[in-house]
């Protein structure tokens, strides 16, 4: 059997790294398994998520975009990936250097190309509801929940990008134990889909540092629907303004959520670091 050829191209987001497959015209989705082979760091391309750029499938959009974690499973949200997608579209010129719409499993976004390699992403409204989530065994929203695991009282908000998440607030993001308490909230249950869970410092009311433990990837350098989910946390319970910069280890986004009925939108770079030709010759 010949091995299959698959044109791709590496990118990242504040060091967030993608390999994204223009699969417009109707060619096939990876499975999971397709995914964990090409983001294998050693025997693949390696990345954190696969993105797939494919037609829109309501007018009005220039296309839309679908997300796979490293480990295979789908998520309904990507920001770092977002904005990848959308500079792919611009250098491709599908999108023109105006604002233009990108559909995602979460939504609709309008996209707003700054530059110098900046992008602006509507990311939707933050959903606060535990059923949207989702969250077991608390019926309304709550600005912090408590919930004991492994006999330890763990402090916690929760919301949805469209994927879910948990932020924690910490005094210092880089003493966290990010792998060991991440795993173990994401497996005590309470998020029935896992969780996206965020360790959160408050530097200043318009500086946040974060450090993120993500669902299907582990610790990523950046997660941009992370840091929407932060700031929407901390924003809500009134620890930092309505403007802030997100500081991740791979680089820093910046939120925008003027109040709770409001859209938020993040921004941050999209930056490309090679085109490539994968040779899956997987028996
Ligand atoms: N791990 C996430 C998907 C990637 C999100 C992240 N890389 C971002 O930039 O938002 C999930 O399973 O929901």
């Amino acid at each position: 059997m010949t091995a299959a050829l698959l044109r791709f191209t590496k990118m990242h987001g504040a060091g967030n790294d993608f390999v994204v497959l223009d699969l417009r015209g109707g060619a096939p989705s990876p499975d999971a398994d397709h995914c964990r082979a090409l983001a294998d760091r050693h025997t693949g391309v390696g990345c954190d998520q696969i993105l797939t750029i494919e037609d829109a499938e309501q007018p009005g959009a220039v296309a839309r975009y679908r997300i796979w974690n490293s480990d295979g499973t789908p998520s309904q949200q990507c920001g770092n990936g977002a904005r990848c997608i959308a500079a792919w579209l611009v250098r491709d010129g599908a999108a023109g250097s105006g604002e233009f719409m990108l559909d995602s499993p979460a939504g609709r976004h309008a996209v707003t190309p700054l530059g110098q390699g900046q992008y602006r992403i509507a990311m939707g409204m933050p959903q606060f509801d535990p059923a949207q989530v989702p969250l077991h065994g608390f019926a309304t929203a709550q600005d912090q929940y408590a919930l004991e695991v492994d006999d330890t009282l763990l402090a916690f908000g929760a919301v949805s990008m469209g994927n879910p998440h948990a932020v924690i607030e910490v005094d210092d993001v880089g003493a966290a134990p990010v792998a060991f308490v991440g795993a173990r909230l994401q497996a005590s249950g309470a998020f029935p889909q896992s969780a996206n869970v965020g360790f959160a410092q408050v530097v200043t009311t318009d500086r946040i540092r974060l450090r993120v433990y993500e669902r299907g990837a582990g610790e990523t350098l950046a997660c941009g629907s992370g840091a929407c989910a932060a700031a929407a946390v901390l924003m809500r319970r009134g620890r930092v303004g309505r403007d802030v910069t997100v500081a991740l280890p791979g680089g820093e986004l910046r939120i925008e959520w003027p109040h709770d009925g409001a859209v938020l939108s993040m921004t941050g770079p999209a930056a490309f670091v090679f085109e490539g030709e994968w040779i899956d010759d997987r028996h």
